[in-house]
């Protein structure tokens, strides 16, 4: 789901500022104190409209919300709209924002536009020109993929969202394991840029509703997980982790399936599924309390804890933690060791250590999807998507 956000924002925001302006008046407007002062003019309000169109980077749904709901007020006055159902969280955000103004008058909202846009410009950068691929790199887009020294490296890439997951990103990961299932590659390397390593699944995934409803949407997203995860419990060579930094939801799950996960002291790892309304998914339910036992899986996947590196390194979700300023140098220099190995060797070893537990994850990740296809039903999920949304709430 290559820049859902953007794109899906685009469509609920900026869309509606194309259309029809009602014509308004506005010179020196009286203050409640006598005084007067010069308002924002329909000139400029429609200046605003121009700039915000012309915005190269996204500004976030917050304030995305923030200017629609100002939008709407300045050229419709107070919200006359039924208020959406509770799972239609783009409306219902939408709604909510524009009620929130009640019955401010249209020339103030004007005004707050025009404010709104003229800080946001002044605070926003020229855009730098774009950076060239280096030679053997795959460029731009939300995951890089790069083979080299017999290491498959697949990248989380979208640094400006701390690296969430989009729909398109999980499907682009499997076709990446797919690939380097079957290339000359030894090891096959998920890493994150920038100051995270993943914030898990991209939280407006359920916002794009389809014509069969949120019942269809729970249903295409548990196969699309179900899918994604059987591809880690089937893939055939050795998968490392290089944590680059924090980790979140199920990117932190799918670890239990790796062979290695080295961390930098940086990041962090958290599971925060319950104030999320969801439940654990990625085999974590059974690869967790596995590796550190019933009570501590518990604290993370159930009361979502978050663990440092050391502790979870002291739990065994980690193998081993490296300072952040060496963390680069010192695992890809070991990877780079490992994968001179015999590598018919290494992948008996992996596969008499992995055969076993196989048929017994294929089952945990059919019931641990069935749960949350339910789970993104609730409304308890509901509410926690549309806080996030509304940027009240944080892990
Ligand atoms: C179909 C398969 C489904 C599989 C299901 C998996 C379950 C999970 O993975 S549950 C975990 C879901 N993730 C989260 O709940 C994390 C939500 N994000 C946050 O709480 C915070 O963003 C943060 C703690 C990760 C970082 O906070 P910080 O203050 O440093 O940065 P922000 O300003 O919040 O973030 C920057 C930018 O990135 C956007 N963003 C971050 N994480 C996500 C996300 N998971 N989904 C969508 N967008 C995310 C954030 O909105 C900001 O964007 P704007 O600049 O446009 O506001």
């Amino acid at each position: 789901m290559a820049q859902l956000v953007c794109g899906l924002a685009r469509r609920w925001c900026f869309g509606a500022l194309g259309s029809p302006l009602q014509a308004l008046h506005l010179q020196a407007l009286p203050l409640h104190l006598g005084r007067t002062v010069m308002r924002a003019s329909q000139k400029d309000f429609e200046s605003a409209l121009r700039q915000v169109k012309l915005w190269k980077k996204d500004p976030g749904n917050e304030v995305k919300l923030k200017l629609y709901a100002l939008y709407k007020q300045a050229t419709e006055g107070p919200c006359n709209l039924p208020k959406p159902g509770m799972m239609d969280l783009v409306n219902k955000a939408k709604w909510d924002a524009w009620s929130a103004l009640g019955s401010l008058p249209k020339e103030t909202a004007r005004e707050n536009y025009v404010d709104l846009v003229s800080s946001l410009s002044a605070a926003s950068e020229p855009p730098s020109p774009a950076k060239p691929a280096a030679d053997g790199e795959q460029a731009g887009g939300d995951l890089v993929v790069t083979s080299e020294n017999h290491i498959t490296t697949i990248t989380f890439n979208r640094p400006a969202k701390k690296n969430a997951i989009t729909t398109q990103m999980y499907r682009d990961i499997m076709l990446a394991l797919q690939a380097a299932s079957k290339d000359d590659s030894v090891l096959t390397v998920l890493t994150g840029n920038g100051d995270y390593y993943c914030s898990g699944n991209d939280l407006t995934n359920f916002t794009d509703i389809p014509p069969g409803g949120p019942e269809e949407k729970a249903r295409t997203n548990a196969v699309l997980l179900r899918e994604f995860v059987d591809y880690f419990i089937d893939f055939p060579k050795p998968l490392v982790a290089v944590v680059n930094g924090p980790a979140v939801g199920i990117s932190v799950t799918i670890l239990g399936l790796f062979d290695l996960v080295y961390a930098s002291d940086r990041a962090t790892f958290h599971t925060p599924f319950s104030p999320l309304g969801l439940s654990p998914e990625g085999c974590s339910s059974y690869t967790f309390p596995k590796m550190m036992g019933p009570s501590k899986a518990a604290e993370m996947l159930i009361f979502g804890r978050k663990l440092t590196a050391q502790e979870a390194c002291a739990q065994g979700l980690v193998t081993e933690v490296f300072p952040d300023s060496t963390l680069q140098k010192e695992v890809w220099t070991r990877l780079r060791a490992y994968t001179k190995l015999p590598p018919n060797a290494v992948r008996t070893s992996r596969e008499v250590m992995r055969s076993k537990g196989r048929e017994r994850l294929h089952a945990v990740n059919a019931e641990e999807c069935e749960a949350l296809r339910q789970r993104w039903l609730s409304e308890e999920c509901a509410s926690a998507v549309l806080r996030f949304m509304s940027r009240k709430a944080k892990l």
